[in-house]
Formats: C-alpha cells, sequence, structure tokens
C-alpha cells in the first residue's frame, strides 16, 4: 500500500512502502503496469493510421534539420514493428538466472559492466566539430581534414575516427541493460507475490541522461519531472543517493510514479526516496541550491507517438499548436532546475523529440539568462564509447545564429541520438549544464 503524506507547505508526498509484502502484492495486481503499457503502445501504435499532418510537419522541419539522416530515421519511426526494448535489470532483485537466459537468446550488455570506468572506446586526435558546424556551408579542411563534402557523414558517430582506450565515467557497474541486435519483444515481468520486479523495459537511449547525471553514493538528487518513472529507477540502479525526490505535476501520472518506485525498489530505501506533485517550475524558488544533481526530462513533442495520433488531422493540428508553447515551459523548467542545484552540482536537461527548438534553442536561450551556468561536452564521455549502440546525430546546424554562436566554441548544446534502421533507440536529447555560481 502506498501512502503520501502531505509534509507542511511544500506539500510534499513521502513514498513509503506497506509494511506487509502480501498487502504490497495486492496492490500492485490492480495497478497500471508501465511495461504493459509500453508493448501495448507499440502494438497500438503499429495498428493505428499514421497521422499525415504531422507526417507533413515533420518532413518539413526534420528534413532541414537533420538533413541526409531524416528519411532513414523517418522509415524508423513509421514503423513500430521494427522498435528495438532495451532490458534494464533490477539490481535489487536477484537476476543471475535471467542474465544468463537474456544472454542465451542473444541479448547482450549495453554497458560495460567489469568495474567502473573500464570500457574500451575510441577517442579522436581532435574534436571533428569543423565539420558539423559547417554541414550545410561549403569547406575545404576540417579537423579531420575532410576536404570533400560531396560525400558528408550521416551522423556525429559516423565521422568519429578509431582507437584509444577511454572510459565511460561516473558509471556504475550496477546499472545493467541488455538490448537485442533485431526487434525481440520481451514480455512484461510478472507479478510475483512479495517480489519486486526483476526487469524494466524501455528506450535504451533513455538511460543516457541518467548516465550524464553521473549520481554518486551519498547525492542529493532531484528528478523534476519523474512520471512515470523510468529515469529514476536508472538513477537509483546507479547509485545509492542520500535523497532522491521525484516530483511529478499530474497527479495521476505521479499515482503511477509511485507504483513504479514501490514495484522495484527495497522498502529499506523508502526513507531516501520522495514522490512530489508540484509544479517542477516552482522548485527553483522553494528550494534554492537545495540538490547536487538535477534531472529534467522535459514534457515535449514525442516523435513517437504523435505521428500516429488516435484522435486524427483535429488533435494533430491541437498539438502543434502546443508545440509551439513547449519551448517556454521546458526553458522554465531547466532554470528552476538550475535554481534548485547547488554552485557546483549539475543539471541535465533531456527531451524524446528530435526538435531543434525544444533541445538546442532551449539550451542556447537558458544559457543567455543564465550567466552562472556552462554547459558540459558530452561527446568523449558519452558519444565516443556509445557509438557502437546509438546513432547520434550532429547539432543543429540549420538555424544560423546557434551555429555561429558553436563554431567558436568546442562545446556542443546537446547530443542528439536519432533512430536509425538497427539502431532503433532514440529520440533522445540531451546536454549536462554545470552552475558555477
Ligand atoms: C518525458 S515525461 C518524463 C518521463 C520520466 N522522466 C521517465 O523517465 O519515466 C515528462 C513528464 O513531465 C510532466 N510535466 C509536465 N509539466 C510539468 C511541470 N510543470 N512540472 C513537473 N512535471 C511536469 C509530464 O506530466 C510528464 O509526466
Amino acid at each position: 500500500m502506498l501512502r503520501h503524506l502531505v509534509l507542511g507547505e511544500s506539500a510534499f508526498l513521502q513514498w513509503r512502502h506497506c509494511k506487509s509484502s502480501k498487502l504490497l502484492s495486492c496492490n500492485f495486481v490492480s495497478c497500471p503496469d508501465h511495461e504493459r503499457e509500453l508493448l501495448r503502445e507499440t502494438r497500438t501504435v503499429s495498428t493505428r493510421q499514421v497521422c499525415k499532418v504531422m507526417l507533413d510537419h515533420f518532413d518539413k522541419q526534420y528534413g532541414k534539420e537533420l538533413g541526409p539522416i531524416w528519411p532513414s530515421a523517418r522509415a524508423v519511426l513509421l514503423n513500430p514493428s521494427c522498435w528495438q526494448y532495451g532490458i534494464m535489470l533490477n539490481r535489487f532483485a536477484c537476476v543471475t538466472d535471467l542474465k544468463q537466459q537474456l544472454q542465451g537468446q542473444g541479448f547482450r550488455s549495453l554497458l560495460p559492466h567489469t568495474g567502473p570506468c573500464t570500457a574500451s572506446c575510441l577517442i579522436p586526435p581532435k574534436p571533428p566539430w569543423t565539420y558539423f558546424l559547417q554541414t550545410h556551408q561549403s569547406f575545404t579542411e576540417t579537423s579531420q581534414g575532410y576536404a570533400d563534402i560531396s560525400h558528408p557523414p550521416n551522423s556525429l558517430s559516423d565521422s568519429l575516427p578509431k582507437p584509444v582506450a577511454s572510459s565511460l565515467p561516473n558509471h556504475s557497474p550496477s546499472l545493467q541493460c541488455f538490448i537485442h541486435p533485431s526487434p525481440v519483444r520481451y514480455p512484461s515481468p510478472p507479478h510475483r507475490l512479495g517480489q519486486l520486479k526483476h526487469y524494466y523495459l524501455l528506450n535504451a537511449a533513455s538511460l543516457l541522461p541518467v548516465l550524464a547525471l553521473g549520481v554518486q553514493d551519498g547525492d542529493r538528487v532531484l528528478d523534476l519531472c519523474s512520471a512515470p518513472g523510468g529515469k529514476a529507477l536508472a538513477i537509483i540502479q546507479t547509485a545509492t543517493p542520500a535523497l532522491l525526490c521525484c516530483n511529478e505535476v499530474d497527479p495521476q501520472r505521479c499515482d503511477w510514479l509511485s507504483k513504479t518506485l514501490e514495484s522495484f525498489i527495497p522498502q529499506s530505501l523508502s526513507s531516501t526516496i520522495t514522490v512530489s506533485s508540484l509544479d517542477g517550475r516552482s522548485f527553483g524558488r522553494r528550494q534554492p541550491g537545495c540538490y547536487d544533481k538535477v534531472l529534467v526530462d522535459a514534457p515535449c513533442s514525442n516523435d513517437r507517438s504523435w505521428l500516429f495520433s488516435r484522435g486524427g488531422e483535429q488533435q494533430s493540428c491541437r498539438r502543434l499548436k502546443e508545440r509551439v508553447q513547449l519551448p517556454t515551459l521546458q526553458a522554465e523548467l531547466l532554470r528552476s532546475a538550475l535554481g534548485a542545484v547547488r554552485p557546483g552540482g549539475v543539471v541535465v536537461y533531456s527531451t524524446c523529440t528530435l526538435s531543434c527548438s525544444e533541445n538546442q534553442e532551449v539550451v542556447e536561450a537558458v544559457l543567455n539568462s543564465c550567466p552562472g551556468a556552462e554547459l558540459d561536452n558530452l561527446v568523449e564521455e558519452l558519444v565516443l564509447p556509445l557509438q557502437e549502440h546509438f546513432t547520434f546525430a550532429p547539432p543543429c546546424s540549420h538555424n544560423a545564429s546557434l551555429s555561429h554562436t558553436l563554431s567558436g566554441n568546442t562545446h556542443m548544446h546537446g547530443i542528439l541520438v536519432v533512430p536509425q534502421p538497427g539502431q532503433t533507440w532514440g529520440p533522445m536529447f540531451l546536454s549536462r549544464f554545470k552552475r558555477i555560481h
């Protein structure tokens, strides 16, 4: 049984497990189940019509923003039967047999597990930014020595040169996610009386914002937009924070979030996890400088599901209007997160859309209005070690002012995972800020 205790003005809801495992299990049976939801959504989406208004809109926008990789991304987004799912193991359950079973079925580990900081990867002698900053301009030479623009690489990963050992910093060996090269469907985890669930199904690109957050044992962490809770679960797999505050403004989704946490995390950790249902934009003011790490997995125009809008043309038109408002909300959430993190702390901003206006342009706007924040470069830390699994796009280059800002700067505004055949993960954009004062 889940109990929400309202704590004074902050209306913090303390998340608790029921003491009786029997009651706990009974409660689960009647819960909406996020994994089933995910699979059901895929099945429903595959039988739903593609929404032409949305597709035309995407073609226009993403054709321009993503250039040569849009047609293959489009093909993936339009074909739900090719979508892959990652299986994140629950470190609080006994998963030895499951791991062997998955390996026997051809699943492999997304992340290296031999210990912290052990990934082998490839590092370029110099970052190839120049190339990407000029994708829509002619040029003769880049830091990689490309001289011919007639065969540009399709993605950031394509152009990265090979070897030199490196690592996946901050990566805890306890975060284990298995993926399959084919779109193999794995069943949702069964309910077992009194037992925690063994795994969580997710888009493997969802782990990138959590890896970028780099939570360490003892950190105070805020997950500002938390439901249904996939990233909160991933956070708690990577480390044991002193405090993990999961916030979700929508009350129904907040219940869903609580149930997710309840079914994966042991009671012994309940005193370190809180669930609240506040507007995320208020945290910077309510709890200034209180956290070491803040994740803003922002509400966005979810490209995968919006392409299959249930309500036809009318709903698509409504969503396209909403879409215009999203960057304002996203920037407000991000500014609030920067207010809630302590000086020296870290904020990760992420979305599951390819849209430059909700990604790089939000980051740009917030950078311009928050002098106390600066961006980190995630290429060596995430793109290089994980390019084998994900297709990373070049930064948004259609926006002249953005390109101009970036061209004198080796930092990018973020990294973008673009779904591609055989690597259908994403869309996922992420950017990491450090609060310097
Ligand atoms: C992309 S989803 C988060 C997914 C979640 N992080 C996960 O990994 O499962 C964005 C969430 O933000 C919530 N949201 C929207 N506006 C918000 C606000 N002003 N404050 C807090 N949450 C908000 C939405 O209801 C939605 O559940």
